[in-house]
């Protein structure tokens, strides 16, 4: 049995997690983490962590970056890893996760599906081909209205992917509107759309002379986050420190 503090218990993705906990006798929920206590929980739910004192095994994280050290501060303190799905990180945030993660395990995906895990390797390897054939590369994602951070935390890591395997020589460009030349050819372009209700969205599209070669991923339920939030959970359950990834779960 693992044990999870979910960290956004109260949002949107915090009740899919809940709901999908609750149908796997393998995981438990024995604390809830929210800044606002307006759900119908079945576990006690604190405004901080240091008013928390329930013991667990994982940390879930679906929250924001915001008070990011206290969570990682109480981890330490016992001793138990997070699976860190919240996106909008600064530098400054990323750095302190890095240094925790020598204490505690902490794994850390701005997407935990299994297709954009997926489509990374493949767009890795697309960029190495296309890139030297003189292809121009840009990301478009979509999510719903209510989302705060863009570009989506799965573009930037998409766009570090592809980075990685160019030997990190492009720049990226987030907004045109100031700028009166033709595109570089060491950019990678990164678009965000915003409406409705769309789940999320990632498009890498590679234009070549003509050709495109355009690889997509649609989000079409918040579930299959949650499903692989549960799965790491798992996964991390007992490791040692260190800085996990997806990939370390799914292979
Ligand atoms: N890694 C992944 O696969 C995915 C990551 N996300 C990320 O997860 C985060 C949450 O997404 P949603 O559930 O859609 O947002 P949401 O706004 O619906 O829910 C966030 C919840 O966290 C709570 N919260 C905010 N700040 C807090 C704090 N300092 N301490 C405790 N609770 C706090 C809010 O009260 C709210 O209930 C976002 O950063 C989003 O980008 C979302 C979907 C998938
Ligand atoms: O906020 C969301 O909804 C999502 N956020 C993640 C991101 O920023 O990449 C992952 C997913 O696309 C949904």
């Amino acid at each position: 049995m693992t044990n999870i503090i979910l960290r956004g218990c109260n949002g949107k993705m915090g009740r899919v997690v809940t709901q999908l906990v609750n149908e796997d006798e393998n995981v438990a929920i024995v604390a809830g983490i929210d800044l606002s206590t307006d759900g119908q929980n079945t576990y006690p739910v604190f405004q901080s962590f240091s008013q928390c004192n329930i013991k667990a095994d994982v940390i879930i994280d679906f929250s924001s970056p915001v008070n990011v050290r206290d969570m990682l501060d109480f981890a330490i303190d016992r001793g138990i890893g997070i699976v860190l799905c919240t996106t909008g990180f600064t530098k400054k945030d990323l750095e302190l996760i890095e240094e925790a993660s020598r204490l505690i395990s902490i794994l850390r995906s701005a997407n935990m599906s299994m297709g954009i895990n997926l489509i990374t390797k493949l767009v890795k390897e697309a960029a190495r081909v296309l890139a030297v054939s003189g292809f121009d590369i840009e990301i478009v994602e979509k999510h719903h209205n209510k989302k705060v951070d863009a570009p989506s935390g799965t573009a930037l890591a998409l766009a570090d992917a592809i980075n990685d395997a160019l030997n990190n020589s492009y720049e990226y460009v987030y907004d045109r509107t100031d700028i009166r030349a033709p595109r570089q050819k060491k950019e990678i372009g990164i678009s965000a759309v915003r409406g409705g209700t769309i789940v999320g969205e990632h498009e890498i599209i590679f234009a070549g002379s003509d050709e495109v070669i355009e690889i997509k991923h649609t989000a079409y339920s918040k579930a299959i986050f949650a499903k692989g939030a549960i799965q790491a959970a798992k996964f991390l359950h007992g490791k040692p420190a260190g800085m996990y990834t997806m990939n370390d779960v799914i292979g």
